[in-house]
């Protein structure tokens, strides 16, 4: 068999113009296969004498999506091979270089990122389609845009000479992007990861000239042909200057930027050593840059930081990969047209996702007034887009008019698709459901948005357990980025994939777990909430814990959040959480008594925190006494060593609980895999994805020292923080906590 990942093909045509293609489905990312075919094949070109001209481009309507970031896990577990030497861009580019009198064209249309726009700048012109993704979003990746500081790694020959590196920097992302298009437009792109698209580039310089699809690569062998006949500029990226802001305009560009950085992620150093190395670049020089970069790059690539970010991008997409399901080889059926139940809050939200991404929908409510406003509120979270000069006036309109509003089931005849998003109720959902089996066709997907009831229940009045299924979205659904997609025993697999597709389209991370109370993120919600009760109840202050949460990287801490969610939502979820695991669970009295001072969170100005109108938080002193008063009912004692904790504690007393369920919801097989609690966490906690997600991290300070705090703490504090067995058992081997589950136990 053959196990190569990827080449290039060359095509020499009777104009003289050898066509380069790259060939790695499914976006031609940069494996060390293609980078040696690409090499070989540029080598063949030049050498051929009836190749006059090269024009680069990428198989399938895709240029490159850039390095090939499996490789990174290699780098990682040492399992690569040792590069020979000249890998990378070393022999490609000179031989690029040695080709000065054979012009280089690159043709670019779907995308060009990474590693993949950075062989595109070292090409003599670049020729792209309108609608082209081209950008360098390395620093998602915890690395720099930099195939000439990869190719000094690669090589290790930090000691290379002046040629070898004057050739690498035509390879170097952070010393050609400024140069083509500007420091501030080139750190912008860097800084937010974010592409731009070929019609942009154009103006911005990235790119020379646009194509449609169909003529992009005869309009690059013209252009390459032109070059060679001095019709059109011979231009070289790294030696382009005049993009380049002046120098003192220059600093106050990084100043800026650095000052920006530090502010938005104070916990991530490479964004910045991205800035310094792009600073040396212009400061000292292409080649000063380009050392700086190979140096950062080295040490980055070898970062924790990189690691959690390479997991995290794995993570994500490994998602929609579900053992026995999507590898049975079902295809998502179309549909055509979904049916929302409920108008409120996650109502609403839900159906502006769904026609954000064109699906015509049904809003249905009980009566005229609820109707208006779940319409309403739709169309004032697109309002909120066009203020944000994400979408115009035109296109609301359009995007409206794919919402038709309804007080009855008589347009559900044609629907493929149903999302209940009532009231948590369980008789009023059950009649729900035994209606939608009455009106809707014999193949609609029927889903619930509950967060907490049984589906089991739900559907227990039909006779179509098979397409109940759950979509559990996240408030506010048209903005959050996770939706679990929830899986009973009956739940057919082909329900599952059409699920996993309306998910896709509507640009959402589906993740499929099992049926249960709170199902995956609300479980392990829950401990972080309780946690944090328990050590204010035994002495911790409210606002150190917050401030510690934050800074390890949580949008907030959990004070701040039980604020924004409200007390109501807090106590109702919380009850059924003490209804289904009383075992484990702490009984503070401190809501309830604030609530009984009129306090409900953020909607009320009051919570653990005051607002003003700005919604800004301000510490409320006056919660003393009702934390005092909790104290005492509670019959609780202070312990002065939480009185004081350093924050280190205080987020190992917070996450290790949650650590703790995760485990269990691993070990009962409510979650397929880890890597799936890891993107729950990071997209439905907010958990830092720089810390890989929650078993991801738990697994970088180990289960033998997860379980011995867990265990000292269960001792002192009660069961609350009491190791499960799966945890217990992996201490005792020593073995990581994500280790994949036994799939006897799985409820999938
Ligand atoms: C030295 C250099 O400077 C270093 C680099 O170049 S690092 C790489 C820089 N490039 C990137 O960060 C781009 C990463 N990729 C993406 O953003 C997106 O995958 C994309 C925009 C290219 C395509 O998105 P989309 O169409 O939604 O498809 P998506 O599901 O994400 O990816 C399709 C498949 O390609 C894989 N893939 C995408 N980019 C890849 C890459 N650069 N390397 C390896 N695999 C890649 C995905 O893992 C996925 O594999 P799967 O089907 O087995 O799950």
């Amino acid at each position: 068999m053959n196990s190569s990942k990827g080449r290039t093909t060359l095509d020499v045509g009777a104009d003289g113009v050898a066509i380069i293609t790259l060939l790695n489905p499914p976006v031609n990312s940069l494996s060390f296969d293609v980078l040696d075919s690409l090499k070989e094949n540029y080598e063949q070109a030049l050498r051929r004498d009836d190749v006059k001209a090269i024009v680069v481009t990428g198989a399938n309507g895709k240029f490159s999506g850039g390095f090939d970031i499996s490789a990174f896990g290699k780098f990682h577990d040492k399992s690569v091979r040792a590069p020979k030497p000249g890998f990378v861009s070393l022999e490609i580019l000179s031989n690029i270089v040695a080709a000065a009198k054979k012009p280089s064209v690159a043709a670019i249309d779907g995308l060009a990122l990474g590693g993949g726009l950075e062989v595109a700048m070292a090409c003599h012109a670049r020729l792209s389609t309108p609608n082209a993704q081209l950008g360098l979003p390395e620093l998602q990746l915890g690395i720099l845009p930099g195939f000439g500081g990869m190719a000094l790694f690669s090589l290790h020959m930090p000691n290379c000479g002046f040629f070898a590196k004057l050739i690498l920097s035509y390879f170097s992302g952070t010393q050609a992007l400024p140069r083509l298009v500007g420091i501030a437009k080139a750190l912008e792109m860097m800084l937010t990861s974010k592409p731009v698209k070929g019609q942009d580039a154009l103006s911005l310089g990235l790119v020379d000239a646009i194509a449609s699809p169909d003529e992009l690569v005869n309009a690059a062998r013209r252009w390459a042909l032109e070059i060679l006949e001095l019709k059109k500029p011979w231009i070289n990226s790294f030696y382009k200057t005049e993009k380049l802001e002046p120098l003192g305009e220059a600093r106050e560009i990084f100043k800026f930027a650095r000052a920006q950085t530090r502010k938005q992620a104070p916990n991530l150093t490479h964004p910045l050593v991205c800035i310094d190395v792009i600073e040396e670049g212009i400061v000292a020089g292409a080649h000063a840059g380009l050392l700086k970069e190979a140096q950062a790059f080295q040490t980055l690539v070898e970062s924790d930081t990189c690691k959690s970010l390479v997991h995290i991008f794995f993570a994500q997409r490994g998602t929609t990969k579900v053992p026995d399901v999507t590898d049975s080889g079902l295809k998502p059926r179309q549909i055509k047209k979904v049916a929302i139940l409920g108008g409120g809050l996650m109502g609403s939200g839900i159906a502006t996702s769904l026609i954000l991404s064109n699906f015509p929908v049904i809003l249905k409510e009980v009566n005229d007034k609820f109707l208006q406003a779940g319409i309403g509120r739709v169309k004032a979270n697109l309002q909120s887009r066009v203020k944000k000069g994400a979408m115009t006036q035109e296109k609301l309109e359009k995007t409206l008019s794919l919402l038709k509003g309804a007080l009855d089931y008589e347009g559900f005849r044609d629907v493929d698709m149903v999302i209940e998003a009532v009231i948590e109720n369980v008789s009023l959902k059950q009649q729900i459901f035994s209606d939608l089996e009455k009106y809707c066709p014999s193949h609609c997907i029927l889903a619930s948005n509950t967060s907490t009831i049984d589906l089991n229940l739900i559907g227990e009045k039909t006779k179509s357990q098979d397409r109940i299924i759950g979509a559990h979205f996240f408030s506010p659904a048209h903005v959050m980025p996770l939706l679990e997609i929830v899986r009973t025993q009956k739940t057919s697999p082909q329900a599952i994939v059409d699920l996993l597709d309306v998910g896709k389209k509507i640009k959402k991370t589906p993740v499929v777990v099992g049926n249960c109370t709170g199902f995956a993120v609300n479980r392990m919600f829950f401990p972080y909430t309780q946690a944090a009760l328990l050590l204010v109840d035994r002495g911790a202050d409210v606002y150190k814990i917050d401030r510690a949460i934050s800074k390890f990287g949580m949008p907030m801490g959990p004070f701040r959040l039980c604020d924004l969610v409200g007390f109501g939502v807090a106590v109702a979820t919380g009850g059924q959480f003490v209804l289904n695991f009383p075992d484990r669970t702490y009984k503070s009295l401190l809501i309830p008594l604030m609530q009984e001072d009129k306090r409900a969170g953020e909607t009320t100005r009051r919570g653990f925190y005051i607002y003003d109108e700005k919604r800004k938080a301000v510490p409320d002193p006056e919660i003393k006494k009702h934390i005092e008063k909790s104290r005492e009912m509670s019959g609780v004692s202070i312990d002065p060593k939480l009185t004081n904790l350093p924050d280190k504690d205080i987020i190992e007393m917070i996450f290790f609980p949650v650590v703790n369920e995760a485990c269990r919801v691993l070990d009962e097989g409510i979650a397929v895999k880890a890597a799936d609690l890891d993107i729950s966490a990071v997209m439905g906690m907010g958990f830092p994805p720089y810390r890989g997600g929650i078993l991801f991290w738990a697994d970088t300070l180990g289960s033998k020292y997860i379980y011995s705090r867990l265990e000292e703490w269960s001792n002192k504090y009660g069961g609350f923080f009491k190791p499960c067995s799966y945890l217990a058992g992996r201490a005792a081997k020593g073995a990581p906590l994500s280790l994949t589950v036994d799939p006897a136990k799985s409820r999938l």
